[in-house]
C-alpha cells in the first residue's frame, strides 16, 4: 500500500514467473550435441556405399532414420530452452478480494459406468464440493455420457452424504478430500471424540457405497430408492446409452438455504447431465459433452471461470482453486489468461512405474518448458479454464476487471424445474446444428486429441495460458495398470495429435504468426509421437540383422567418426538420467521409461500412424477408447509386484515380442560367429552394432520372462511366442541390400 500520496495503491502481483536455474549451462550442451548431430549426418552422406556395394540400401535407411532422430532431437530442444515455473500468491487473493471472489463451475465427465464406476465417479464429485472456496460461488456439474441411472442414483446418494462430509472435511482439514482416497490413507485420528465422528462419517460412507454397489449388482434400482426422486421417471424402459432424450437434474439448488450441510452452511450447486444421444447423430465423445456443459451450465450458475476434470482425477488438495484463481484475477497479466492448466498425475503409480505413466520429466521439464514461450498445453483434465475464452471469444485489451464479482444467485431467480426446462434445450442433439459449436466456438470437434487441438485455438484467439505445477499434487487420477490399455490409451493420443499436424490445425500454418515459434515447435514435439515409429522400428532391426550378417553400419571404434555416435548417445542418455533423478524418478524408473519408449513406439506410434493415414484417406472414423479404471485382484497384485502385464495375444504383444526375439537371436549368432571366426578385426567394426543389439536385449528381460519362464496369466500366450520365434527367424534369413 501507501502509494504516491495519490492514494493509489501499489501493485502486487498475485503470482510470479520464474525462469529455472541451469539454463545456460543447458543449452552449452545442447549446443555440444547439435554438432554430433551434425557430424553423424555427415558421416552418413560421405559413406553412403556405391551403386555395386553391399547394403546401399540398408546404409541410406540409417541415413534417413538419422536425419529424423536428429530433426526430432531439434524440435525438442524447444521444450528445454525456456523452462520457466509459476507462483501464485493465495494469501494476498484472500485479503485482497475476501467476499469478491469469482464464481467457478466444475465439470466432471463420465462416460461408462462399467469402466469408470459410480462410486469412484461420486468420490471426485465429493472432492470438488469441500473445496476451500465460499460454497455459495462453487457449482458442480456432472457429465454422464453413458446416460446411466446408476450414475444419477450414486450423485444422489452424494448429494445427500456431502451434508456430512463437507462439515467433516472443513473441520479437520483433511486432505485429500476424496473419500474413497481419505479412508484407504487414513486410519482414525487418537483422540476419543474425534475418533466417533470420524467413524461415524466412515460408516456413512461406506453405508452409502454399498447401497450403490448393490443395486449395480442387482441390476436395477428398487421402488423405494425411485421414490426418493422424480427424476428417476426420465429413465424408462427405452432408454439406452446411445439412445436418449437430455436429462437435466439439478440435485442440489445452492441458491436457497433449504438446502445446507449439518453445520447450516451452504452446500454448492449440484447438477447431474446427460445429454442428449441419438444413433444417427454425431456425439463428438468427451468434446461433445463439454460443449454440453459449457451450455447448460451458462444457464444455471454461468460462473466466469471453470473447471474440467475427468472422473477419475480427485482434488487432492482444497487450495487449488484458490491458487488457480490468482493467476486469473492478477490485476496487471490475468486479463490476458485463458486457462491454468495442471499436470495430470496419478495416484496408482508404482515405485518405479513400470509403464512409466508418471512422465514426471515431462510434467517438471517440457510442459514448463512449453509454459516458457505461452504455449501451455491444455490437457483435457485438470484445468482451469476462462469461460469466455473456451466459449469462443477473442482477447482484447478492453476486457479488463470484468471477472470479479458475478454471482449468479442475485441474477437468476428461475425456478428449478424452470432452470432444468432450458437447460435440457441447450443439451440436445438439434442444438448444434448449424452454429459454431466444434469448431469456433468450445471444444473442437473430430479430434480424438480434442484437448489439445483446443489449447491452440485458444491461444491462436490471442490469449495466453499458464501452466502451474504445485508442490502438492491438486489432482490424482487412474493410470492404466496394463500394457494393453497403456498402448491403447497412447495410440489414441498419438493418433489424435498426429491427425492435428496433418490438419489445417497444423501449429506451423495454423498459429503461423499467431503464437512464439517456439511454443509452435513444442507443440510438434507431441504432435510428431507418430511418426517417431518408422524410424525406431528400423533401428532396432536392421543393424541387428546386419550385424547377424557381418554387415558393419557405423564406423569402427579406431575411427574419428565413432566419437560423434559415441558422443550423442552417452550425452543425451546422461541428460536423461539427470532430467529423470531430479525430477523424483528412480534410477529403474528411468530404465523402465526406456523399455516402454521403445514399446510404444514400434507398437502404438505405428498403428497410430497407420490409422491417421487410413483416416486420412477417408477409409475410417474418429474413435474414442475409453482407459479402463478397474481390473482383476490377479492383475493389481501382479502390477503392485511391477510385473508386466502382457496377457493377450493382440498384434501389439506379438510386434513386441517378436522384436525382442529377432534382437536376442542377433546377438547371440552375431556373438557365436564373432567368437567362432576369432575376427578381431571385425569385431572392432561391429562395436556399435553389438552394444545397441545388446542394449535392445537387456531392455527386453521382462518380455523374455513372460515369454519363456513365467506361467501367471499376464504371460504371452504360447500362441504368441510361436509366432514370434518363426517370424523373427525369418527375418534373420532376409538377405540385405
Ligand atoms: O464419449 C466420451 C468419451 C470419454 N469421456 C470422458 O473423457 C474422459 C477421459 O477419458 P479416458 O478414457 O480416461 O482418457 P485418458 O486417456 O485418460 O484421457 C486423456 O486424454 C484425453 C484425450 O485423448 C483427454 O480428453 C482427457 O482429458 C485426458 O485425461 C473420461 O472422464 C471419460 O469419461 C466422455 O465424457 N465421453
Ligand atoms: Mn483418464
Amino acid at each position: 500500500m501507501g502509494g504516491h500520496g495519490g492514494g493509489e495503491e501499489e501493485y502486487l502481483p498475485l503470482f510470479e514467473t520464474k525462469l529455472v536455474k541451469g539454463n545456460v549451462a543447458y543449452k552449452i550442451y545442447a549446443i555440444t550435441v547439435f554438432v554430433g548431430i551434425c557430424l553423424i549426418w555427415l558421416y552418413r552422406f560421405l559413406h553412403i556405399p556405391r551403386a555395386q556395394e553391399p547394403a546401399r540400401w540398408a546404409w541410406i535407411g540409417m541415413f534417413m532414420a538419422e536425419l529424423w532422430f536428429g530433426f526430432y532431437w531439434i524440435i525438442t530442444q524447444s521444450v528445454r530452452w525456456n523452462v520457466t515455473r509459476r507462483y501464485p500468491f493465495k494469501e494476498k487473493l484472500i485479503s485482497r478480494y475476501g467476499d469478491k471472489l469469482p464464481a467457478v463451475d466444475i465439470f466432471v465427465c463420465t462416460a461408462d459406468p462399467k469402466i469408470e464406476p459410480p462410486t469412484m465417479v461420486i468420490s471426485t464429485i465429493l472432492s470438488v464440493m469441500s473445496y476451500n472456496y465460499p460454497p455459495e460461488k462453487l457449482s458442480v456439474y456432472l457429465s454422464d455420457d453413458g446416460g446411466s441411472e446408476f450414475t444419477f442414483y450414486a450423485l444422489l446418494e452424494a448429494s445427500q452424504f456431502s451434508k456430512q462430509w463437507v462439515p467433516f472435511c472443513k473441520k479437520f482439514s483433511i486432505e485429500p478430500r476424496s473419500p474413497a482416497a481419505y479412508f484407504a490413507q487414513n486410519s482414525s485420528p487418537q483422540d476419543t471424540t474425534s475418533a466417533q465422528e470420524w467413524l461415524a462419517v466412515k460408516k456413512l460412507y461406506e453405508d452409502m457405497k454399498c447401497r450403490i454397489e448393490s443395486a449395480i449388482e442387482n441390476g436395477s434400482i428398487s421402488k423405494d430408492i425411485r421414490d426418493q426422486h422424480t427424476g428417476f421417471s426420465e429413465w424408462n424402459s427405452e432408454v439406452t446409452k446411445q439412445d436418449h432424450q437430455s436429462i437435466v437434474q439439478i440435485l442440489i439448488d445452492g441458491r436457497t438455504l433449504d438446502e445446507v450441510d449439518d453445520d447450516g452452511r451452504q452446500l454448492p450447486t449440484l447438477v447431474y447431465l446427460a445429454r442428449e444421444k441419438r444413433p444417427h447423430c454425431r456425439h463428438n465423445f468427451k468434446a461433445g459433452s463439454m460443449n454440453a456443459l459449457i451450455r447448460v451450465s451458462s444457464e444455471i450458475s454461468n460462473a466466469p471461470i471453470i473447471l474440467n476434470l475427468d472422473c477419475d482425477m480427485y482434488s487432492n488438495h482444497s487450495d487449488a482453486i484458490q491458487e488457480a484463481v490468482c493467476f486469473f484475477v492478477d490485476e496487471e497479466r490475468g486479463h490476458k489468461i485463458c486457462y491454468v492448466q495442471y499436470p495430470q498425475c496419478f495416484h496408482n503409480i508404482t515405485t518405479n512405474d513400470i509403464y512409466s505413466n508418471g512422465a514426471n520429466a515431462v510434467h517438471e521439464i517440457e510442459l514448463t518448458g512449453i509454459d516458457g514461450f505461452d504455449g501451455a498445453l491444455y490437457g483435457g483434465t485438470g484445468c482451469f479454464h476462462r469461460r469466455e475464452s473456451i466459449f469462443g471469444g477473442k482477447y482484447s485489451k478492453n476486457h479488463r476487471g470484468e471477472m470479479s464479482s458475478i454471482l449468479f444467485n442475485k441474477m437468476n431467480d428461475r425456478t428449478v424445474r424452470e432452470l432444468e426446462a432450458a437447460a435440457k434445450v441447450l443439451a440436445n442433439c438439434s442444438y448444434e446444428k448449424d452454429t459454431q459449436w466444434g469448431k469456433e466456438m468450445g471444444l473442437v470437434y473430430g479430434h480424438p486429441s480434442e484437448d489439445i487441438v483446443t489449447g491452440l485455438t485458444i491461444q491462436c484467439r490471442g490469449w495466453k495460458p499458464v501452466y502451474y505445477s504445485p508442490e502438492r499434487k491438486a489432482f490424482l487420477g487412474v493410470a492404466p495398470i496394463t500394457l494393453d490399455q497403456a498402448l491403447v490409451q497412447y495410440k489414441r493420443w498419438s493418433e489424435g495429435l498426429f491427425q492435428i499436424f496433418l490438419s489445417k490445425y497444423c501449429p506451423f500454418i495454423y498459429a503461423h504468426g499467431k503464437i512464439k515459434l517456439g511454443a509452435q515447435m513444442a507443440y510438434c514435439v507431441y504432435l510428431l509421437w507418430a511418426p517417431n515409429a518408422f524410424p525406431t522400428i528400423y533401428y532396432v532391426i536392421i543393424p541387428s540383422v546386419c550385424m547377424l550378417h557381418n554387415i558393419p553400419l557405423f564406423p569402427e571404434v579406431s575411427s574419428l567418426w565413432f566419437l560423434p555416435f559415441l558422443y550423442v548417445y552417452v550425452a543425451r542418455n546422461a541428460c536423461s538420467i539427470v532430467e529423470a533423478l531430479t525430477c523424483g524418478d528412480t534410477l529403474k524408473a528411468w530404465w523402465n521409461s526406456q523399455r516402454m519408449w521403445l514399446i510404444r513406439r514400434t507398437t502404438a506410434c505405428a498403428f497410430a500412424f497407420i490409422d491417421t493415414i487410413t483416416r486420412q484417406l477417408g477409409f475410417s472414423q474418429t474413435a474414442f477408447v475409453i482407459t479402463a479404471k478397474v481390473v482383476d485382484e490377479d492383475v493389481l497384485e501382479r502390477y503392485q509386484k511391477e510385473t508386466m502385464e502382457f496377457g493377450s495375444s493382440s498384434v501389439m504383444v506379438t510386434i513386441i515380442a517378436t522384436l525382442a526375439v529377432l534382437n536376442l537371436f542377433c546377438f547371440v549368432g552375431g556373438i557365436v560367429k564373432i567368437v567362432w571366426g576369432m575376427d578381431l578385426n571385425f569385431a572392432d567394426h561391429l562395436v556399435l552394432q553389438i552394444v545397441l543389439c545388446g542394449l535392445v536385449v537387456v531392455l527386453n528381460v521382462p518380455v523374455y520372462q513372460a515369454l519363456f519362464v513365467r506361467h501367471d496369466k499376464g504371460r504371452i500366450p504360447s500362441s504368441v511366442t510361436f509366432k514370434s520365434v518363426v517370424l523373427a527367424s525369418l527375418v534373420c534369413l532376409m538377405p540385405v541390400y
